[in-house]
């Protein structure tokens, strides 16, 4: 059977339900490759933060095979997203969720493919154009992570955190139109850069993440690091010069300051900077208490427009590949 984000609800009780009597819910695994991994990352910032009592870690999939945490097992949820369903190390580690008696939720966008067998709950996400953003996958991650709080220690801003999910589609496409005219600007100073970094913290690190691996690196074959805004200060910021381009990410939410300290930094020596501020694209509408939950999607979202301009004005298609599908590895 098939499922939905809006059925997350209902298969947290289930999963609650069976494993009752065998000791219940004690882990939850978030696991997948590049960018199914990356939008994975707010729902495990979500667990460590909102979750006292039940593990959970944020784990790239062949690491999962290789170095299993010692706990996984019937007590545990794994929740992994492949988005064609096809990546070897993401099906391996499915399989060994299915031998290791855990739960196995898995994400994902087409209906039939080689990791299905393996999944007790195969929830299809919503992707391309005019998707609804609340049902992406990363808001599926992060309802596996907010249903199983709330039906297990609860959560106290749980409704709020639904209200969240039903404003976020519209705050992001708004955003979306906003940034069309400052991405060709963008696109256009920066087609012959060599490197760009992309700067974040907290939930919204997962998109700096993404556009820094799977875009500039993966589709553009532009040098880059996700730096952290934090981290930005014990080492990175020594390359911060007139020339070297940022894209940072000021967060709405609790790690807003880490972003704003690092923004004031690259405004003294840095010239070339992309700033994308969740406040200016309409992420403050959502409640305080759960927006920083949403700045991945929203950051995440507006990269695509970006993203665009970026290939079109360097002739180069975000589908072009030198290794990646291509030869073995
Ligand atoms: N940019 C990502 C890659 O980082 C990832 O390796 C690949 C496989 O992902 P999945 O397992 O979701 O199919 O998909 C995308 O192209």
């Amino acid at each position: 059977m098939e499922y939905k984000s809006t059925d997350i609800k209902k298969i947290i009780e289930a999963i609650l339900e069976q494993k009752k009597d065998k000791g219940g819910v004690k882990s939850l695994y978030f696991v997948g490759c590049g960018g199914s991994l990356g939008a994975l990352y707010p729902a495990k910032t979500f667990m460590e933060r909102e979750c006292a009592g039940i593990k959970s870690a944020w784990i790239n999939s062949n690491e999962f095979v290789h170095s299993m945490p010692k706990d996984f097992g019937e007590n545990s949820i794994i929740c992994l997203a492949c988005h064609k369903g096809n990546t070897p190390e993401t099906i391996r580690a499915a399989a060994l969720g299915k031998e290791a008696g855990a739960a196995v939720i898995i994400l994902t966008w087409l209906q039939e493919s080689e990791i299905i067998q393996y999944g007790d709950y195969i929830v299809r996400y919503d992707f391309g154009e005019g998707k609804d953003i609340a049902g992406e996958k990363t808001i599926c991650g992060l309802l596996v992570a907010a249903e199983l709080l709330n039906q297990t220690e609860g959560y106290e801003n749980y409704d709020k955190f639904l209200q969240g999910i039903g404003m976020i589609d519209r705050i992001v496409k708004n955003a979306c139109k906003h940034v069309e005219k400052r991405a060709l600007v963008f696109a256009e100073n920066h087609k012959d850069d060599k490197v760009i970094y992309t700067m974040a913290s907290g939930a919204g690190y997962g998109a700096a993440y993404m556009e820094s691996i799977c875009i500039f690196m993966e589709m553009q074959w532009i040098n880059s690091n996700s730096i952290h805004s934090g981290e930005y200060f014990h080492g990175p910021f020594e390359i911060t010069d007139a020339n070297i381009p940022f894209v940072i990410q000021i967060s709405e939410g609790s790690t807003r300051a880490l972003d704003e300290r690092a923004l004031k930094f690259l405004k003294t020596y840095a010239k070339r900077i992309e700033i994308l501020d969740a406040k200016d694209l309409g992420l403050s509408t959502i409640d305080s208490s759960v927006v920083d939950y949403f700045n991945h999607s929203l950051f995440n979202n507006i990269y695509p427009v970006y993203n665009q301009a970026l290939a079109i004005v360097r002739e180069h298609p975000l589908t072009t590949r030198r290794y990646m599908w291509k030869v073995e590895y």
